[in-house]
């Protein structure tokens, strides 16, 4: 396999420090350049932590000065919305194809990105969620939701996380919402006593967020119907977790021309 230039937004990050081990620790992968907005014009050996990285890879504070001076094939982008999103358009536009990890964008923000993509005819691959098991968790619920109606998301993650729910969340209840007869939940006349007791409202599904210290990311998806509940969970314990989902994104999105929402659109 030809060797996969990438770079990396988001290096310091709890995401983006195991990605930076990933791609280290991949003999076709190589790192050829960072994007931080605190470091720019430093190395990234010269940053704690990253001691052990050995070959030059310049840091950049702004994707569009690295994408003059670099030739990358893939940004992997684990940052914030705001900014990941401006990362993935311009990596677009200088030809080099975005494996978003970010959650939070807009479905406006997805729309523009899958259309910038079929412009250029480049690849793309956007998921919320990288881990293998969570998409399996995503799959199952969508075929549970066929047989029950009555469902509700609880996730629940680290105290540091910024957007809730979580993008796996929303992907979960996209799918889920694809597949289920359309009801609202629950007694017709309930009042939540507390505002936002019953948790954020999704096509007619509850979604619940959890935050505390010593999480890291969990999903719950809990059916009911009667006399029985359906429990599907998933539990990452180690943000090593999601990097096997990110290996096979980067792999395939070399490959790609178009825009992929969703991890499960790219495995067998
Ligand atoms: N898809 C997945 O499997 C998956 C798994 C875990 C987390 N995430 C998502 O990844 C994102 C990052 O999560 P995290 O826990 O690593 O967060 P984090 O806060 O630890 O890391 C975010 C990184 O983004 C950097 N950053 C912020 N603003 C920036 C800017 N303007 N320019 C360049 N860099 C900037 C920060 O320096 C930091 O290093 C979140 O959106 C999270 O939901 C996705
Ligand atoms: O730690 C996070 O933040 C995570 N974010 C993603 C989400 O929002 O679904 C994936 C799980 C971990």
């Amino acid at each position: 396999m030809e060797t996969i230039k990438i770079i990396i937004a988001g290096p310091r990050g709890r995401m983006g420090s195991e990605a930076v081990k990933l791609v280290e620790n991949t003999e076709h992968f190589e790192l050829i350049a960072a994007v931080d907005y605190k470091h720019d014009g430093m190395m990234l050996s010269d940053l704690p932590g990253f001691q052990s990285i050995i070959h030059s890879v310049p840091v950049f504070s702004d994707i569009e000065k690295c994408l003059q001076h670099v030739k990358a094939d893939v940004l992997i982008d684990l940052t914030t919305p705001e900014v990941g999103m401006y990362h993935a358009k311009t990596a677009l536009e200088y030809n080099v194809r975005p494996v978003v990890g970010t959650t939070g964008f807009t479905k406006k923000d997805l729309e523009e990105l899958e259309r910038i993509c079929n412009e250029k005819e480049l690849g793309c691959i956007i998921a919320p969620n990288f881990a293998i098991g969570a998409i399996l968790m995503m799959k199952f619920s969508q075929m549970a939701a066929k047989y029950f109606n009555d469902v509700e998301i609880i996730e629940l993650h680290h105290d540091q996380k910024l957007d809730a729910p979580s993008g796996t969340a929303v992907k979960t209840a996209e799918m889920i919402s694809a597949v289920r007869e359309r009801k609202k939940q629950g007694h017709p006349n309930e009042k939540e006593t507390i505002d936002g007791a019953r948790g954020a409202l999704y096509d007619g599904m509850h979604i619940h967020s959890v935050r505390l210290p010593g999480l890291i990311a969990h999903q719950q998806v809990l059916f009911g119907a009667d006399g029985q509940t359906l429990t599907i969970r998933h539990d990452s314990y180690h943000r090593g977790s999601f990097m096997s989902g990110i290996k096979i994104a980067v792999e395939t999105v070399v490959k790609n021309n178009s825009f992929v929402y969703g991890l499960e659109n790219i495995l067998d």
